[in-house]
């Protein structure tokens, strides 16, 4: 369970407001928008599906991403791969979606950073990955079936879908990208509710990607109601490097070069993040209630 108290004011860290950190048109002299100055992230989704054959699919990952790492960025190519294989879909879209701060984790930096960082690994190691930070400047928690409402809204009702060569609409699949820790909890009592689960696996649907340490047979099992629209991936090349891990090397001074792209190391490094534990989204109240990520 997490922390949460108040719910947050975001605001940039100060020094972020006025840098220009990315090629992209949505954070150029602003990085972070407010919820009333927000336009949905959509400048590298595919607009014409390439197989009229296949059903268009959005990828969404949600999570901390305290920093975000390579093998954050690595999930979405596993499932590129992994979708051209073995499903009918076609990717036409692939978001990180990061949490808010409300949701109190262990070592979870303010969502203005962790939004910059996101974005720089996405601009700038990736051609079709993008941030959607609306889930984390929302005033308070967003629980993931609302976050992949959103998504769903924005893609489906406000885009319009995409298109076929011959001009036809089409209603775009959006599903949720995440590592098998996170299923193992969906079969924990108290952490999701059922309808939640009902509306996520049901509606939407998943692709894990198993993770060193995580069981994924015992989870699946426990979801067996909704397996048709859970597609387990397999990392060929195993590599468990975690966000927690690389917060333990910082705080300890050790190099993270090449566990993360470049340009978040130096944007670490500058900002001087993680060195100790100075840095959290909201300094913790002494009255704070347990999270509880249903409510
Ligand atoms: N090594 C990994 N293998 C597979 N999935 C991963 C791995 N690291 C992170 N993920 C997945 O990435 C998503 C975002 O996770 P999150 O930002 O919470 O990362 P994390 O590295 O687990 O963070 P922390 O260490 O702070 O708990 C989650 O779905 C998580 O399961
Ligand atoms: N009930 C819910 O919607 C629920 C429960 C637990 C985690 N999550 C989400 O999972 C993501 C990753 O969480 P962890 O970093 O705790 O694994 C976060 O985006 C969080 O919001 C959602």
């Amino acid at each position: 369970m997490r922390q949460r108290d108040h719910p947050p004011t975001i605001s940039p860290h100060p020094g972020l407001a006025n840098r220009k950190l990315h090629n992209n048109p949505f954070d150029t002299d602003t990085p972070i928008p407010t919820p009333s100055t927000y336009r949905f992230p959509h400048h590298r989704v595919q607009p014409v599906l390439k197989d009229a054959t296949k059903t268009p699919l959005v990828l969404v990952a949600c999570g901390s991403f305290s920093p975000v790492t390579y093998l954050h960025l690595r999930m979405f190519e596993m499932a590129k791969d992994y979708v051209r294989q073995n499903t009918e879909f076609e990717i036409v879209g692939a978001y990180l979606s990061p949490v808010n701060d409300t949701y109190r984790k262990a070592g979870l930096l303010c969502a203005g950073h962790r939004i910059n960082m996101c974005t720089m690994a996405s601009e700038r190691t990736s051609r079709w990955l993008m941030v959607d930070p609306w889930e984390a400047i929302q005033p308070e928690y967003q629980r993931t079936a609302v976050v992949l409402d959103h998504f769903d809204y924005e893609i489906n009702e406000v885009l319009g879908g995409v298109k076929t060569a011959d001009g036809e609409r089409r209603n775009v699949q959006v599903m949720l990208l995440a590592g098998s820790d996170l299923i193992s909890t969906m079969g924990e009592p108290g952490v999701w509710s059922y309808a939640d689960l009902d509306h996520i696996l049901g509606k939407y649907g998943t692709f894990i990607v198993e993770r060193a340490g995580a069981g994924i047979d015992q989870a699946v099992d426990s979801l067996a109601r909704w397996r048709d629209n859970i597609y387990i991936i397999s990392q060929l090349i195993q590599n468990d490097v975690s966000s927690t891990k690389v917060r333990l090397f910082l705080r300890r001074g050790l190099s993270v070069r090449y566990l993360l792209p470049s340009p978040v190391v130096d944007y670490i490094e500058e900002n001087n993040l993680y060195s100790d534990d100075s840095t959290p989204a909201q300094p913790a109240a002494k009255d704070s209630k347990k999270v509880d990520p249903q409510s």
